[in-house]
């Protein structure tokens, strides 16, 4: 039987395929100039990659969000330092749509969050106005991995590489990845076990930027996770049920909303 992640890369080719027909060549070339993410997260301290989910495997329906612009943009007041857009469209709802508008809108950082599994996705991020991809390593072979991280780097884009076990962990060192992502949910279970981090952590090299993902809550994991080497956090699910999504990133912070 397939995983979860086997399930929604089936869904991601297909959905490819139509709009390979639709647009067979991405022009790059119009894209708006790329903002520097790497630079963001040195200088944040603790950065927050703010995200804009309405829905997930892991929980279905999430939020309401009419506006992912308009939601971008208060994560963007309350101190976000990157903006992360799912545009996986099958099991949470996004679109290419929403990437649009959000990088109309913000001015930081921002993060295709999607299956990247073929070079055409790559330079659709790009012309669509990313500044960060997401290659999660479960979902690729070495080859590949290594293929479409450096398209993304050869497009000036940042690669937020994700991991969720010692092995991956391993590969993306050895890939040479400057941000690496230790997703905390198990993509078999869905689970989130908050001891991930803690057990990768030592594995990523420190001048590396580490970012903890998935089922933050609040300051208090924020805090443990810095403490535990993280400069970045990626937060979706309680930043959306929040209902003030810029108090909510500041207090992720530890500032007064
Ligand atoms: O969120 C899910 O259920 C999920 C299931 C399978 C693959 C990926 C999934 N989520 C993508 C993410 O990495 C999260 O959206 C992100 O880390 C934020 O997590 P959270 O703060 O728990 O919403």
């Amino acid at each position: 039987m397939g995983t979860v992640l086997d399930s929604i890369i089936e869904g991601v080719r297909a959905d490819l395929a139509v709009r390979r027909v639709q647009i067979p060549v991405v022009d790059v070339t119009a894209a708006p100039s790329v903002r520097d993410a790497f630079g963001a997260f040195e200088k944040a301290g603790l950065g927050v990659i703010a995200e804009v989910k309405r829905a997930s495997p892991s929980k279905g329906a999430l939020a309401q969000i009419t506006d992912p612009a308009a939601l971008a943009q208060q994560y963007a007041e309350g101190g976000a330092t990157a903006i992360s857009v799912l545009t996986e469209q099958r099991r949470f709802n996004g679109s290419l749509a929403d990437l649009d508008a959000v990088r109309a809108r913000v001015d930081i950082p921002i993060l295709r969050k999607d299956f990247m599994v073929d070079a055409y996705q790559i330079d659709e991020a790009r012309a669509h106005g990313a500044d960060i991809v997401l290659l999660i390593v479960a979902a690729l072979d070495d080859a590949l991995l290594r293929d479409l991280y450096q398209q993304a780097r050869d497009l000036g884009m940042t690669v937020l590489v994700e991991v969720h076990d010692e092995a991956e962990a391993e590969r993306a060192v050895h890939l040479g990845a400057r941000v690496i992502g230790v997703n905390s949910r198990n993509l078999k279970t869905l689970d989130v076990d908050p001891g991930v981090f803690a057990r990768l952590a030592p594995m990523i090299p420190d001048d590396m930027i580490k970012v903890a993902e998935s089922g933050i809550t609040g300051p208090a994991d924020v805090a443990r996770y810095q403490q535990l080497g993280a400069r970045a956090v990626l937060v979706g699910e309680a930043l959306v049920r929040s209902g003030d999504p810029r108090s909510a990133v500041s207090t992720l912070m530890g500032r007064a909303a």
